[in-house]
């Protein structure tokens, strides 16, 4: 188990899903820092996915997240605007495996209304339990740091989440 942290977070869409997944964490030893949100209340995703890939861009080496909302796809292209992040929406386990092996993804995202809680499972499982493989993947990742250095200012953006949404 490389990983020290796991950072969540959800919006309403991804609540219910959220808790089983800290809960399997837990099981199995990882330390979890849940950002929220805490209820099926609604609140809008953009708050949460800033808060943990801001987390997971701060130290890479030792965390990584997990974003869910209703489908994974809002919470995944907030994720991606951050520097250093690679978030990858996953529906299948050899999804999970393979970004892990090939594109070292430090987020993923889920869909909550799209994937059942079995499924969400050994997505993580196998993204979590699969070595990046480095070698000619190398290359791939190198140019999406370039392309971050060409497209991306050095200001980030790490918004408070608010009380009210
Ligand atoms: O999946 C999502 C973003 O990609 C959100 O969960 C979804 O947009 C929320 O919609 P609603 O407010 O209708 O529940």
């Amino acid at each position: 188990m490389n990983v020290k942290k796991i950072i969540i977070g959800n919006d309403h869409g991804g609540y219910d899903l959220k808790k089983v997944i800290v809960k399997h964490l837990e099981q199995q030893g990882y330390s979890v820092e849940d950002v929220g949100s805490h209820s099926d209340a609604i609140v809008r995703y953009p708050y949460y996915a800033a808060s943990v890939a801001h987390a997971v861009a701060q130290n890479p080496e030792d965390n990584k997240g997990i974003l869910i909302c209703s489908t994974g796809i809002g919470m995944c292209i907030i994720a991606n605007k951050f520097r250093g992040i690679r978030a990858a929406l996953c529906n299948t386990s050899y999804q999970g495996k393979m970004t892990s092996a090939h594109n070292n993804s430090n987020i993923l995202c889920l869909g909550g209304r799209c994937i059942g809680a079995f499924e969400a499972i050994d997505i993580l499982d196998a993204w979590l339990n699969t070595p990046y493989e480095g070698g000619r993947h190398d290359i791939s990742l190198g140019l999406i740091g370039e392309a971050e250095n060409t497209n991306f200012s050095d200001e980030q953006w790490n918004p408070d989440i608010p009380d009210i949404p």
